[in-house]
């Protein structure tokens, strides 16, 4: 049997994971999938935002139109950008393969491992053992389970598959209301497919706060249709080749959708299955996540695990921070670091574009925790003037006793880039009347809306302190 120093499972953040300070190691990399690198790279963040801008530039006569410029989106060649963009990124793939092929401490199997005891695994026909193993492999799309599916697979995409399609559907159902549903709707719906998005629960983006999800179904609203509180009842081949949706409301009452394509983005499994974890004594959560510590260590000495099979956060910034503790840990096992989840960030690039971190103001009166609220729109400042903008804040949520940030949220342009400063804010301790006055905010630049809505906390509370 093959005895390594490290073996590391996937090869998204876990090839990352190893770089120079480990040539002295015998390492193996596996990767059971036909492309190397993981899903960012391949099927995830790095593809989908690669579609979004052309689609942000599709979508861009309708906000051309209220300033004043008539702008005409005469079509798009969708092969050609989903050939521009593969293209581009097929080669980082194919190089980052290779590249690793040619590591002289580093053996790459292409083929599924499988715990078969301690720190023993099974790669295909191969057994192998080693001193430390990394779990980093990572999650996959959740498949629906309805009568018809088998009549209508051809129709049939996840997030997986929908990005190598060769023609652009004229109509797509989506099912579900998460990041993945509401970047592909944003994506389809600009370039021209009639797009429908069912989701079962009763909001977009459930995890966002409530005033920021419900503008997001309001504006996203406006341009697709919209159906929430649906539970999937079957699919049904149409008279015309297409798919037809049956989904039923809570009264019982039954719907119909007719599309040419399905798109089911209803979540995510944790890889942790294809792993056998118990056979190497790593010990699972309930949903499919393996359990670790704060040092990324799982129940089974000298085995590590990181990213989406085991983070509570299906984001690569996670899974590369998780990554580095991990790195950190096996480099330096006698002073080991943990991850730090505070401030845990994210985006949504649809349209409108949202950004948040911290706590959502309806978990804040969950926990019963004081706080000040501000929330000042776009329109009313310069930047937003010129936009003519409409719908769109910064909400902030602030500790009235220690004046740190608890919360940020933000749906609007450029929502992902005007979030840094509060993330770095709540990272650095920073307080609101710090962040707020002792710098010069760039006039009149967009970030002036997040200045704005800082003052307004201060302002919020000399009110209430005026009100006592
Ligand atoms: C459509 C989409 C868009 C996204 N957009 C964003 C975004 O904008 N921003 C963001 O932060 N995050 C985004 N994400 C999430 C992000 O892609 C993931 O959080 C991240 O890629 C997880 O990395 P990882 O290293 O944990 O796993 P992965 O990159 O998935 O790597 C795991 C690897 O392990 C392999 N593997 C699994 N099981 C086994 C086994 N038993 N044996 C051998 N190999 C195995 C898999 O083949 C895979 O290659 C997006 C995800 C999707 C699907
Ligand atoms: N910009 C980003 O950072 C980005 C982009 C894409 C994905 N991701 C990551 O990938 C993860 C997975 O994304 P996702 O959108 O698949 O999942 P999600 O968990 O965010 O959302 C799933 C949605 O599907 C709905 N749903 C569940 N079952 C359904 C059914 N049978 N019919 C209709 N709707 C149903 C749920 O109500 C929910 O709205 C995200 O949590 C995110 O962390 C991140």
């Amino acid at each position: 049997m093959q005895h390594f120093d490290l073996v590391v499972i996937g090869s998204g953040s876990g090839n990352s994971l190893i770089d120079e300070r480990f040539e002295k190691w015998n390492i193996a990399l596996i990767d059971r999938d036909e492309t190397f690198g993981g899903t960012c790279l391949n099927r995830g963040c790095i593809p989908t935002k690669m579609f979004v801008l052309p689609a942000d530039l599709a979508a861009s006569p309708r906000e051309a139109a209220r300033l004043g410029i008539d702008l005409e989106y005469k079509g798009s060649d969708w092969a050609a950008i989903r050939d521009r963009i593969f293209g581009r990124i097929d080669p980082i793939s194919a190089g980052g393969l290779d590249w690793r092929l040619r590591s002289p401490n580093v053996t790459v199997f292409r083929d599924e491992a499988r715990f078969i005891g301690e720190r023993t695994l099974q790669v295909g026909d191969v057994q192998i053992s080693a001193d430390r193993i990394v779990l980093a492999a990572g999650s996959r799309p959740r498949m629906v389970d309805v009568p018809g599916m088998d009549d209508v697979a051809d129709r049939l995409y996840t997030s997986d598959t929908i990005m190598r399609i060769d023609e652009r559907p004229k109509r797509l159902v989506i099912l579900g209301g998460g990041f993945i549903a509401s970047e592909f709707a944003h994506v389809f719906a600009s370039l021209g497919t009639e797009v429908t998005l069912i989701n079962r629960s009763d909001v977009m983006l459930r995890g966002a706060d409530r005033e920021v999800s419900e503008q997001f179904a309001h504006k996203l609203g406006q341009r697709v249709q919209l159906r929430l509180n649906q539970t999937l009842a079957s699919f049904e081949r149409s008279a015309d080749g297409g798919v037809t949706v049956v989904t039923t409301d809570r009264n019982g009452i039954e719907y119909e959708y007719y599309a040419d394509a399905v798109l089911v983005a209803v979540g995510r499994v944790r890889n942790s299955d294809s792993l056998a974890p118990a056979a190497g004594g790593v010990e699972v959560r309930p949903r499919g996540q393996i359990r670790v510590d704060a040092q990324q260590r799982t129940s089974a000495e000298c085995v590590w695990a990181l990213g989406d099979v085991s983070s509570d956060y299906l984001l690569k910034h996670v899974a590369n921070a998780e990554m580095r503790t991990v790195q950190h840990n096996l480099l330096h096992p006698d002073r080991p670091v943990e991850t730090d989840h505070r401030y845990v960030p994210y985006a949504v690039f649809s349209d409108p574009q949202v950004a948040a971190v911290g706590a959502t103001e309806e978990q804040l009166k969950e926990w019963g925790t004081p706080y000040v609220a501000a929330r000042q729109r776009f329109g009313d400042v310069a930047y937003g003037w010129a936009l003519e903008d409409e719908g769109h804040f910064v909400k902030l949520l602030a500790d009235p006793g220690s004046w740190r940030l608890l919360g940020a949220h933000i749906i609007g342009p450029q929502a992902p880039t005007l979030i840094q400063p509060l993330i770095q804010a709540m990272s650095f301790g920073l307080r609101v009347d710090e962040m707020a006055r002792g710098q010069y905010w760039i006039h009149p630049a967009l970030p002036e809306v997040v200045e704005n809505a800082l003052l307004g906390l201060l302002s919020a509370q000399q009110h209430r302190e005026h009100v006592k």
